[in-house]
């Protein structure tokens, strides 16, 4: 029988399951090990499992350089082309022979890469930690998995981050080009000491609770701003969690670490540079686009912002006409945050997770630290695994920042025998809504227990047995949100906690209650809550503003406690409203809050 070998990365895909790889005994498989050299941490061993009973090799496509750890293990085990600096055209048309594509960040991996593979695509390998160069909607429609090595060049991208501050405040580019070019400028490059100054660490998550602790070691005052970061993991390492204008408005130097979302976007544009101390110092190791780059041109020359230090672009590479690259009081490295040997070294065995994938993806049971059937997720459970996401996508977005996602409850209500419904599905949908809208960790089936403990999220879960027809698999799913504060008052419960809920009417999920109002909104596009004093015509004034917009409404909703008190009103929209509407919607004198809120 013919055999070929897939091989494993136990640690970083999932902790427990080297114990289910136990069941590798069977005579199905094999097991030998590979030993990964990792300059100055040892040797780190991965599991190699060879699976007998495939025919053929898998082909995997290497688009981006691959540290040579990664690269020999993939050469053993599969057909591998190394092709780099593909054109988007070359891409697509390599594609469709590949069972596998490993990527970093320059490579677009694009709905039409996955169109183009014609289903033979089964897994993009992400060498690293940002995957937002993958479109993963197109990737889940067309049955990719996607996996990324979120840890394995944190420090990496910290020490860069610290590189960059410190080069930048000492003008060592700068004078380093002057005294090549033969000038021996003294005076010109008197730079600004770090000690005693206050850094702002935007996005204290790993990269970013990794510069804080070198920040502090150089005297830095350090700060940080992260609406979703616990206090107390902050304060373990002495660092304060502040509101993002008590950040911007108090740092000499700004460091910029949370990933890129449609929040994060153009965080630092021409209004928040306003609200900067005069001469404060960014260093951007995250992604270009949490930077309106145009808005940093203007906030450099008017001397807002005295210095920059840039390891990332909107658009990669930057036009070498770019007024920002070229600005004198800026410095640039070409995305270096994660080039270092070691780190290469570390995110090089993504390869070994590709290539079981490649060939078990299928049936993930055999990867899965439990056994799911997906075609049940596939089918009868389907939309209410899409409820169990945009219920965690809703709750997260409705936390204030500060105190942090800790602890979250999640009810299921349903008429079926507690044995007879699987919820873990649920839960690690839930835990991607969750978690994935605020950070760069690509949450799936494996890996969602996982995150969440690495992350301090603690999800516990109740079922309500209800009397009736057990054919629908769930009547209600309820997800709380303990120990926070939010940004929308009224979606705080009687209890304390945010609390969403959510049915499938009609195959589609529904937002059905917030805090204690009842809403009924479909949950496809976004959503604005409002809270108001319950009178006629408001929904027409809420909806003509929108209209005035060319938004579309899909779906209105009030729910509210008694007639002519106070009400929630849900409205689902097909776009996106402007700042400027949404701010005329909360101008509205009824109105008393609102969020929008993206799905
Ligand atoms: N330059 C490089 O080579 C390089 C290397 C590694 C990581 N990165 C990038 O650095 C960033 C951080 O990576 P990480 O591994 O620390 O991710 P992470 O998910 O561990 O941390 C991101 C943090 O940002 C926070 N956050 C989310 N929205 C926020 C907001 N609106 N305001 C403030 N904070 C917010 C999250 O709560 C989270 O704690 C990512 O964009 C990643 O792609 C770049
Ligand atoms: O997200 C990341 O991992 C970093 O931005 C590094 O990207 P790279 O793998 O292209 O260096």
């Amino acid at each position: 029988m013919a055999t070929s070998t897939t091989s494993l990365n136990v640690p970083s895909l999932n902790p427990k399951l080297s114990s289910s790889l136990s069941i590798s005994s069977t005579p199905q498989f094999s097991v030998s090990s590979l030993n990964f050299r990792t300059h100055g941490r040892g040797t780190r061993r991965f599991i190699v499992l060879a699976t007998a009973g495939l025919d053929a090799k898998p082909t995997v496509l290497v688009a981006e350089k691959l540290g040579a750890a990664g690269l020999d293990l993939l050469k053993e085990f599969a057909n591998v082309d190394c092709s780099y600096n593909l054109s988007p055209e070359e891409l697509n048309t390599k594609i469709s022979l590949c069972d596998a594509l490993i990527v970093r960040s320059g490579t677009k991996v694009s709905r039409e890469v996955f169109e183009s593979s014609g289903g033979r695509l089964k897994v993009v390998g992400r060498a690293g930690v940002g995957i937002d160069n993958v479109d993963l909607a197109a990737a889940t429609e067309h049955g990719c998995l996607v996996v990324n090595a979120p840890t394995a060049n944190t420090v990496a991208a910290a020490e860069h981050g610290i590189a960059l501050l410190a080069a930048m405040a000492r003008n060592v580019a700068q004078a380093d080009a002057s005294v090549k070019a033969g000038k021996w400028l003294r005076n010109k490059y008197v730079g600004v000491s770090l000690v005693g100054k206050t850094l702002a660490v935007m996005g204290f998550g790993k990269v970013g609770t990794e510069v804080a602790r070198r920040a502090k070691g150089l005297g830095m005052h350090v700060i940080a701003h992260d609406p979703y970061a616990p206090a107390d993991r902050a304060r373990a390492i002495g660092v304060e969690l502040v509101t993002f204008d008590e950040a911007i408005a108090t740092a000499d130097f700004i460091s910029l670490h949370m990933p890129l979302t449609p929040t994060t976007s153009k965080m630092l544009n021409d209004e928040t540079f306003g609200k900067m101390k005069k001469g404060v110092r960014i260093v951007n190791v995250a992604r270009g686009g949490v930077i309106d780059e145009e808005a940093l041109v203007r906030a450099l020359d008017s001397g807002i912002v005295a210095q920059a230090a840039l390891d990332v672009f909107r658009k990669e590479p930057p036009s070498p006409e770019s007024k920002l690259v070229q600005h004198e009081n800026v410095i640039v490295t070409p995305h270096l945050g994660a080039s270092t040997v070691e780190a290469q070294c570390l995110v090089a065995p993504v390869s070994s997770l590709v290539l079981p994938l490649v060939n078990h993806g299928s049936d993930l049971r055999d990867i899965m630290p439990f056994h799911v059937s997906l075609q049940q997720v596939l089918s009868e459970l389907k939309p209410y695994v899409i409820l169990a996401e945009k219920l965690g996508r809703l709750a997260v977005q409705l936390v204030t920042g500060g105190s942090g996602v800790k602890s979250v409850k999640v009810t299921y209500a349903s008429a079926r025998a507690p044995d007879d419904l699987d919820t873990r599905v649920l839960r690690a949908m839930i835990t991607k809504g969750i978690i994935e809208p605020i950070s760069s960790v690509f949450v799936n089936l494996v890996n969602a227990d996982f995150t969440a403990k690495q992350r301090g999220v603690r999800i516990t879960e109740e079922r309500i047995v209800l009397d009736g027809s057990p054919e629908a698999p769930l009547e209600s799913i309820q997800v709380q949100i303990a120990n926070v504060e939010s940004k929308f008052a009224s979606a705080i419960s009687d209890t304390g906690e945010i609390r969403v809920e959510g049915r499938v009417k009609d195959g589609v999920p529904h937002l059905t209650r917030v805090g204690s109002f009842e809403v009924d909104v479909s949950l496809e596009g976004s959503i604005i809550l409002c809270r108001q004093v319950d009178q006629p015509g408001m929904i027409g004034k809420v909806g003509s503003i929108l209209g005035q917009e060319n938004v579309n409404v899909s779906f209105m909703s009030v729910g509210r406690i008694a007639p002519r008190k106070q009400a929630v009103m849900a409205i689902g929209v097909d776009d996106q409203p402007s700042k400027q509407s949404l701010q005329r919607i909360g101008e509205i004198p009824a109105i008393e809050e609102f969020v929008f809120l993206k799905l």
